[in-house]
């Protein structure tokens, strides 16, 4: 490169983040140490088509915000929050390579969601906006089988079996989420009686 810079490398963490737990950050800090991230921006989701019936993303935002509060290398984004229609991650890495556009990015996923990406909207020009990485997690088989080998890179995780399905139902039966979740995001979903109720 010319005069030696590199360019900013910033992984993009997309979830729900409903809520944000100990298994987000992991695999986060796990891809920004093997491939080098300069900074983790988390992107919690604004209402996704697919998934009716989430917390309004302000709560998620914030818990988020909480969560990642303690680290220098990693952010929060409001691109998905704010944009006023449904979240695509066509949408989510155009809008963020507009915003800096001299950084190399990384799209961060589980082996759940990289097993559906090829439904994802316009997933042929996904390929030219970021590298993917897809992180291993407990009761999902590892695979990118059909995906563009030269785009998409694997890696093993420390195995974290939490979801935010199981903390919001375990809040729900009156069941602890400490060290589920950091301990900020415990007293967030204290104070704001989240997931009391059935969904
Ligand atoms: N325990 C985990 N280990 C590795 N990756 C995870 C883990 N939990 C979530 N992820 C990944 O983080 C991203 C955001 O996940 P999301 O916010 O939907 O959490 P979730 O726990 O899967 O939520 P839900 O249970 O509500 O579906 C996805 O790419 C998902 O695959
Ligand atoms: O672009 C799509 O069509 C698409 C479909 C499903 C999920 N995603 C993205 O995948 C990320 C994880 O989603 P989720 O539902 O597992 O929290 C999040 O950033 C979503 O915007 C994207």
């Amino acid at each position: 490169m010319p005069g030696g810079t590199r360019r900013p490398r910033i992984g993009v963490m997309g979830g729900t983040f409903d809520p944000i737990h100990h298994g987000h950050l992991v695999a986060a800090s796990e891809v920004a140490q093997s491939f080098d991230l300069d900074e983790v921006m988390f992107v919690p989701t604004g209402q996704p088509s697919y998934k009716p019936g989430v917390s309004p993303a302000e709560h998620r935002y914030l818990m988020t915000v909480i969560a990642t509060a303690s680290n220098p290398r990693f952010t929060v984004s409001r691109v998905d929050i704010d944009r006023d229609k449904p979240t695509y991650t066509i949408d989510t890495l155009t809008d963020i390579r507009r915003d800096r556009p001299d950084a190399e990015l990384f799209f961060i996923t589980g082996a759940d969601a990289v097993a559906q990406i090829l439904e994802w909207r316009d997933v042929a020009q996904l390929w030219d906006l970021a590298h993917f990485v897809a992180v291993s997690r407990p009761g999902h088989v590892l695979s990118v089988s059909g995906l563009p080998e030269q785009h998409v890179s694997l890696l093993e995780v420390p195995a974290l079996s939490i979801s935010s399905t199981d903390c919001r139902s375990r809040v729900r039966r009156g069941f602890p989420v400490w060290y589920l979740v950091p301990d900020g995001v415990v007293q967030y979903i204290s104070k704001h009686h989240l997931y009391r109720s059935v969904e």
